[in-house]
């Protein structure tokens, strides 16, 4: 998928692990900036077991704390003109503290060299991301689909209930933990509350596959006086329709996810179809969070009451979750 991301575009991927000697002179930020809990691990003390995935600005690893034996996830980030998106970022991180949002431990960056790394200290998620999931199974079954969008709803609401905007609402940015449970990740793009200056502030950053009219669009879609927050319903919609399918769904098969042809689909397509084998619940939630027009679009606050997610959180629940977890790890 053609990613569109304003931010840590950089040179190829570096695959070396940085060594844990860099890790013990921190400059630039004094390290590590503690979050939310005073036993937040240095990175001085985390051991490197392995890398979990690259994304388009660094490397994720698995770490294991040399004294506790916790294992958390490492993500680094290359050093370049991104200073004020990442201190955006950590600045997010540090403030948000939900079971629905991966828990960031610390901040912090790994040398004082020019060219070294930023990075978080992460909450480590066994199952990977929900990309990871639907690479290996394709298609997930209605009651999965139901208790994430279940999960992704109640983050948002979270999330907008302090002013933050996630922007970038995708499978990638899904991370599922070994009891199953999904979580919302990577605040690179998300705007935050009033007063805090966004460095995204036009309507590109994202990744164009998940982005909803309004934004692609804002002349055509009045995006000018969108909230933004129905962006993030919009990728909702995008995702749990990417599940029930098993692939994009707002082209057809063979088509090139280039700009131009996702830019036709989302802001002058017909409205996605969701397929007839889909429940009416599923069906009619899709169709409410892929309303072209934002206005009226449905909003967290109606979804989280709309029979779709709600069969979701009774009975089933705690079998969705085995089944995810045993699924999904592959480690
Ligand atoms: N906390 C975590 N626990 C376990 N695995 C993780 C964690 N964070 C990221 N990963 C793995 O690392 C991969 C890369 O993550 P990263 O956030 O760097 O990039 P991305 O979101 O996939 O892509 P991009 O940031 O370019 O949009 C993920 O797809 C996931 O498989």
């Amino acid at each position: 998928m053609t990613l569109v991301r304003r931010r840590r575009h950089q040179e190829a991927l570096k695959l070396s692990l940085p060594r844990l000697a860099q890790f013990r002179h921190q400059t630039r930020l004094p390290a590590p900036t503690l979050l939310n809990n005073p036993d937040s691990p240095g990175i001085e003390n985390l051991e490197k077991l392995s890398v979990l995935g690259h994304g388009t600005g660094g490397t994720v690893y698995k770490v294991r704390h040399c004294r506790t034996h916790k294992i958390y996830a490492l993500k680094t980030l290359r050093w370049d003109q991104s200073m004020t998106a990442f201190l955006h970022e950590a600045e997010i991180l540090k403030r948000v503290s939900s079971e629905f949002i991966l828990r960031c431990h610390s901040v912090c960056d790994t040398g004082s060299n020019p060219d070294s790394d930023q990075c978080f200290v992460m909450e480590y998620m066994e199952g990977g991301s929900l990309h990871d999931l639907l690479r290996a199974r394709a298609r997930l079954p209605e009651y999965m689909i139901s208790d994430l969008a279940s999960r992704v709803l109640q983050g948002l609401h979270y999330l907008h209930s302090m002013q933050i905007i996630h922007r970038d609402i995708k499978p990638s940015n899904l991370l599922i933990n070994g009891n199953g449970d999904v979580k919302i990740a990577d605040f690179g793009v998300s705007r935050g509350w009033p007063g805090v200056k966004d460095p995204y502030q036009d309507s590109c950053a994202g990744t164009c596959a998940y982005m909803s009219p309004e934004r692609f669009d804002p002349e055509r879609w009045g995006g000018d006086n969108a909230n933004g927050f129905a962006g993030d319903v919009w990728a909702l919609g995008v995702v749990v329709l990417e599940c029930y399918m098993g692939r994009f769904p707002l082209i057809g098969l063979g088509q090139k996810p280039d700009w131009a042809t996702l830019m036709c689909a989302i802001c002058f397509g017909e409205t996605p179809k969701v397929p007839e084998t889909a429940s009416r619940e599923l069906r009619d939630f899709a169709g409410r969070c892929l309303e072209k027009d934002w206005r009226r679009r449905a909003t967290v606050v109606e979804l989280l009451s709309h029979p779709f997610v709600s069969r979701g959180s009774d009975g089933g629940g705690g079998n969705t979750n085995v089944e995810m977890s045993s699924t999904v790890l592959p480690t």
